[in-house]
């Protein structure tokens, strides 16, 4: 008789052979004891209340103080305490509000925005921005370790689920901004398994920056043009390096291109440094023509100053060779930066295909070899796609201000870019200068606002410093 199958049950074919079958080991289940579950509970409060003190000082003070106030003193006694300390609060705030404002006002801020946003929202926001790691059927978290605020933005230090890295959370920052509602997120990597994230309570850029003060000794590996995020001076290398600016018309590549050359202004004096500006539209650069050793308005004239630059930068490159590596700033080889507004009228909308051609060559041997000789290319472009300008890859530093599409963010500042946080094209059209900037020393782009030259500052920055270009234009 044929026994038929349980519901249920696994099912064979009698005319198959049964496969092989590896031996299977499985950890086995050991019930622990409910004597050593409750030793282990007893232990671990035991453990907080004798570390409590030691973890939270001051809480347990304030506690312990209010607590013996109320039992030695009762009612009395609690509003004498109350009394004292808004009196002490008061006083100190006044005579020491820097200190007051460390000691108190930031803690009492980064306890509550640890309480009501971070610790209130973070399972969520983690868990729906794919940053929750799942193992075995339990789902782990990474840790707020520690909330702090200053004025501008709160710092929250976490550790990390081990297997992750600190790049899926730059790769989350839009998510997490948008999570914690803060206008942005930055990820900084304090070590293993170790981030402090970032978020700006308010937008620091929002009010535009005057032009900044000319330096007296102008470092040119890093040329104050405007401030960082974090408050901090937004630096711009130019020696060693060529630099390419991004951005939409009206969105400020003019305030970039000011700020450097107002940065350099003493060195231009002194005849170590010489801006030469090709300005095809006649409009950005004009304003401060005594400044430019040399100076290029049509697609000739400009063909013929890129050229002059390739042969001057060959010559150096000669007499260098076998002798120096680097090039070190003097009135006989002063470093050249070139200034190239609106690069893509040469490159791309030149009717003449003879000047595109010549000008994409010459601006391809500069890029490509004018480094470590002392020459720089500065240019301003408003389309970063390839067809308009190809070269764009030469230049090693890149910053986007407003661009039009998403697609242009990582075209402008490299691949990944805009997952990093880049959102050029979301940079609001009423401040213009706002720009994402990607810094050596980090992979995540830095927002930055770029300090506002108008046309009164060049005019008396041509005044004061022109005359001393216009003599070095003769030896160039
Ligand atoms: N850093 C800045 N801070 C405040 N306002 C700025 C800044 N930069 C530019 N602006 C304002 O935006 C206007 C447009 O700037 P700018 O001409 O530099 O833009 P652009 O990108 O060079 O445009 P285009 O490509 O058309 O020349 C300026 O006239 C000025 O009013």
């Amino acid at each position: 008789m044929v026994r038929q199958p349980k519901v249920g049950a696994a099912q064979s074919s009698p005319t198959l052979p049964t496969p092989a079958q590896g031996v299977r080991w499985t950890t086995p289940i050991v019930e622990t004891p409910g004597i050593v579950v409750l030793a282990s509970w007893i232990y671990r409060l035991v453990r907080l209340l004798v570390l409590l003190p030691f973890r939270f000082p001051v809480m347990v003070a304030s506690t312990t103080a209010v607590v013996a106030c109320w039992w030695y003193l009762s009612w009395p006694g609690l509003a004498a305490l109350a009394g004292g300390l808004s009196v002490a609060s008061l006083v100190w705030w006044r005579t020491w509000p820097h200190s007051y404002r460390y000691c108190v006002s930031w803690r009492l801020l980064a306890w509550w925005r640890h309480l009501v946003v971070y610790r209130r929202h973070w399972q969520p926001v983690l868990v729906i921005s794919g940053l929750a790691e799942s193992y075995q059927e339990r789902r782990y978290l990474p840790r707020i370790r520690r909330v702090t605020c200053n004025a501008r933005a709160d710092y929250v230090r976490v550790s990390l689920v081990a297997g992750t890295a600190p790049s899926d959370f730059e790769h989350r920052v839009v998510e997490l901004a948008h999570g914690f509602a803060a206008p942005s997120c930055r990820v900084t990597v304090n070590g293993p398994r170790a981030i402090t994230l970032e978020f700006p309570r308010h937008d620091t850029l929002a009010e535009p920056l005057d032009a900044l003060p000319i330096p007296e000794a102008p470092d040119l590996s890093a040329l104050s043009v405007g401030k960082r995020e974090d408050g901090t001076p937004w630096k711009l290398r130019l020696h060693g390096t060529h630099v390419l600016i991004v951005g939409v018309t009206g969105a400020g590549k003019g305030s970039v291109l000011w700020s450097a050359i107002r940065s350099m202004l003493p060195a231009i004096a002194d005849g170590t440094a010489q801006v030469w500006g090709i300005d095809p539209k006649r409009m950005e650069l004009a304003y401060g023509r005594d400044l430019f050793a040399r100076y290029a308005d049509t697609g000739e004239s400009a063909v013929e100053l890129l050229e002059h630059a390739v042969a001057q930068m060959q010559e150096r490159a000669e007499r260098y060779a076998g002798k120096q590596r680097s090039h070190t700033p003097t009135t006989a080889d002063p470093f050249v930066v070139v200034v190239l507004d609106e690069v893509a009228f040469l490159t791309a909308y030149h009717p003449d295909r003879d000047v595109r051609k010549r000008s994409e060559n010459a601006i391809a041997t500069l890029t490509s070899q004018g480094r470590s000789v002392g020459f720089c290319v500065l240019a301003a472009l408003q389309d970063p796609r390839k067809e308009v300008m190809n070269l764009r890859n030469l230049f090693p530093d890149k910053i986007a201000l407003r661009l039009d599409e998403a697609s242009q963010v990582d075209m402008a500042l490299g691949e990944g870019a805009r997952e990093r946080g880049a959102e050029a094209h979301l940079i609001d059209p009423t401040l213009p200068g706002v720009a994402y900037v990607r810094l050596e020393t980090s992979p995540s782009p830095v927002r930055v606002r770029a300090a506002f030259v108008s046309d009164d500052d060049i005019t008396a920055m041509a005044g004061r410093y022109g005359t001393a270009s216009s003599a070095t234009e003769e030896g160039a």
